[in-house]
């Protein structure tokens, strides 16, 4: 069944590889501080998600959030992080929780746990002779400001749960790369996440039944150093793309 989805970031590079595939799938509600420049489904609502009124309104009649929007640099600094990233997740969160939104889908990140990639164990646990494996049950370890705020959003959608009753699922995204892994990157090879496995893995949040749950959102590399297990076990993802087998295939 189709149903009503507040997708915030819409604008963004992992707003547009969701709405690739997925436009028409669900009843969309697009938001974003940037006005969109293309055709797009549904209505789009143009505004900061740390304004209370605009994100209150945006929230009517949702059932579920993907929330995206936020400073997506590793390098951004603090005061942009704690206002888009923080400040803006936690407006979301409260604005979802009272409106009786069934879902939300947080785009957490690799970052969140980037610290655990020490000088020992790099850059050897990139590698495929490499078994060293994060499974999201793990504590965060952020490597940077950015990480911070990312571990911030997961521990508010833990809170949310908790107190308010929200279905949350923080989406550790890794490298989501357009047509073809990172090149010259073994990093960001065994992190990738193509454009079709991301939809996929969103639309499953969309659909699926869960209470709190942090997964990682990557392919099914043959070099992988965050186990997609748990997104299989809970979301049912079944990712189509491995850094290692690409063949050019755009469609990825
Ligand atoms: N692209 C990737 O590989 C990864 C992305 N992520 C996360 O996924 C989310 C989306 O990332 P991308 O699409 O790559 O970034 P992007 O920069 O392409 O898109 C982010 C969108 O959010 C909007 N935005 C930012 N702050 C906003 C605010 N305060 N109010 C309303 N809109 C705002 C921007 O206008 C932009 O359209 C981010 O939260 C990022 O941290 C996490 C890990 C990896
Ligand atoms: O969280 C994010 O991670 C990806 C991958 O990290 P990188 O350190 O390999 O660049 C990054 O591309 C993206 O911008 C960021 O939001």
């Amino acid at each position: 069944m189709a149903q009503s989805v507040l997708l915030t970031g819409a604008a963004g590079r992992v707003g547009q590889a969701v709405l690739g595939d997925l436009a028409d799938e669900h009843e969309w509600r697009l938001m974003d501080r940037d006005p969109p420049t293309d055709d797009h489904p549904g209505e789009f609502v143009v505004g900061d998600v740390t304004d209370e009124e605009t994100v209150r309104e945006a929230m009517e009649g949702i059932d579920v959030v993907i929330h995206l929007a936020g400073d997506p640099r590793p390098e951004a600094p603090w005061d942009s992080v704690l206002t888009n990233n923080i400040d803006g997740t936690q407006t979301v969160l409260e604005a979802a929780a009272n409106a009786g939104v069934e879902k939300v889908a947080f785009a957490s990140s690799n970052h969140a746990v980037g610290a655990y990639e020490t000088e020992e164990r790099t850059p050897e646990m990139y590698q495929p002779h490499d078994d060293y494996l994060l499974d999201g049950t793990e504590l965060p370890r952020p490597g940077n400001l950015y990480g911070v705020s990312k571990a911030a959003g997961e521990s508010l959608g833990r809170y949310y749960h908790d107190e308010h009753g929200l279905s949350v699922v923080c989406v550790r995204i890794g490298n989501l790369t357009q047509g073809h892994p990172p090149i010259d990157y073994e990093r960001g090879q065994a992190m990738w996440l193509s454009y079709r496995d991301c939809a996929h893995l969103f639309d499953r949040c969309i659909r699926a039944e869960y209470d709190y749950e942090i997964v990682y959102g990557i392919s099914d590399n043959d070099r992988k150093y965050y186990s997609i297990d748990r997104a299989r076990e809970v979301l049912g993802y079944e990712p189509r793309d491995n850094s290692a087998h690409h063949d050019d295939d755009s469609s990825a």
